[in-house]
């Protein structure tokens, strides 16, 4: 069964359509990626879901719960990493868990969790003065005290530098081995591409794709291409590379060689040319991102 449920989901603001009927369902034990654009809707969808916000129209279903009856049930299963969660800036490490504990009926031992996430020698240490990376550990760790079988991460690693939001990518993993199925939301495309099972792509209100990573880079459609140089073989290349399957087409000019084809040929092209014993040098692989597929899917680039 689902862990999550959402159909035909709808809101407005003052007449403003900013859900436009999303659909989607998260299974137990994934990362389930929202990616989309500033303003796209993905806050307000994972919020519907939360309880924290009312909706117009659609279902949603919790651990098979509805948020919007059962809103404490709702709160009491799940672990929210809110958008720019602030704290006051004099509160304690300890002293955060410690609250965020008191607000669930059969928290985790927050003592433990501070352990288990490396907050330990920060339990005095004060809110404000952790650097940005410690403060998304700290987030990641509120998220999990109500010992949640769904966490909430939403824009986790906005404003963090490259090494934090890497060690931060760590600690999601940390979570999906914890068998703790994940919403993750993200506008960015290396962060979805890394962490998540399967991604709905939203924009304008609407889903406009949902997807493996590799799956929404696949039908971001058109050829791929490789490119190389033969060495040495005794075998025509032209002749076993067009005999692998996903190849649509093989130019050869000297000995360069131009491979067109879809899905993974790039990788059986080279197997049939090392087990006919073919040699080739500077071999070239254009794969497409997710930014290819994210422009092919709504006509133009994430971060316009
Ligand atoms: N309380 C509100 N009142 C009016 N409009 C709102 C409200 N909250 C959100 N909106 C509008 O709804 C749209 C969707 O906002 P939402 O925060 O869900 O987008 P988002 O995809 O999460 O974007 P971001 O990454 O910027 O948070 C935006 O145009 C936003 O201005």
């Amino acid at each position: 069964m689902a862990i999550i449920e959402v159909t035909g989901l709808r809101k407005s603001y003052g007449g403003r359509t900013v859900l436009d009927g999303i659909s989607f369902s998260v299974e137990p034990g994934e990362v389930f990626g929202i990616l989309g654009p500033n303003g796209a809707g993905k806050t307000t969808t994972v919020e519907c879901v939360e309880g924290l916000r009312r909706f117009d129209a659609g279902t949603v279903s919790v651990l098979g719960l509805d948020p919007r009856r059962d809103a404490r049930a709702v709160r009491e299963a799940i672990g929210v990493q809110l958008q720019q969660t602030q704290l006051p800036d004099n509160l304690k490490v300890w002293e955060a868990l410690d609250l965020y504990a008191s607000f669930y009926t059969r928290p985790r031992d927050w003592r433990a969790l501070m352990e288990e996430w490396g907050l330990a020698e920060l339990r005095n240490a004060r809110f404000g003065k952790l650097s940005g990376g410690q403060k998304q550990r700290l987030f990641i760790a509120l998220a999990l005290v109500g010992n949640p079988e769904v966490a909430f991460l939403d824009e986790l690693t906005t404003g963090l530098d490259p090494q934090a939001r890497r060690s931060t990518w760590e600690l999601v993993k940390r979570v999906r081995d914890s068998g703790v199925t994940t919403v993750l939301v993200s506008h960015y495309m290396d962060e979805v591409e890394e962490l998540c099972d399967r991604v709905a792509v939203i924009d304008r209100g609407t889903v406009v794709a949902l997807d493996t990573p590799a799956g929404l880079v696949d039908r971001a459609g058109g050829p791929q291409q490789m490119r190389f140089t033969l060495h040495s073989g005794a075998e025509d290349p032209a002749a076993i590379v067009a005999a692998v399957p996903g190849v649509t087409g093989a130019e050869r000019d000297g000995d360069r060689f131009t491979v067109t084809g879809t899905g993974d040929f790039a990788t059986a092209v080279t197997g049939a040319l090392a087990r006919n014993h073919v040699l080739v040098t500077d071999l070239r692989i254009d794969r497409r991102s997710l930014e290819d597929a994210f422009i092919a899917l709504t006509g133009r680039p994430l971060d316009r």
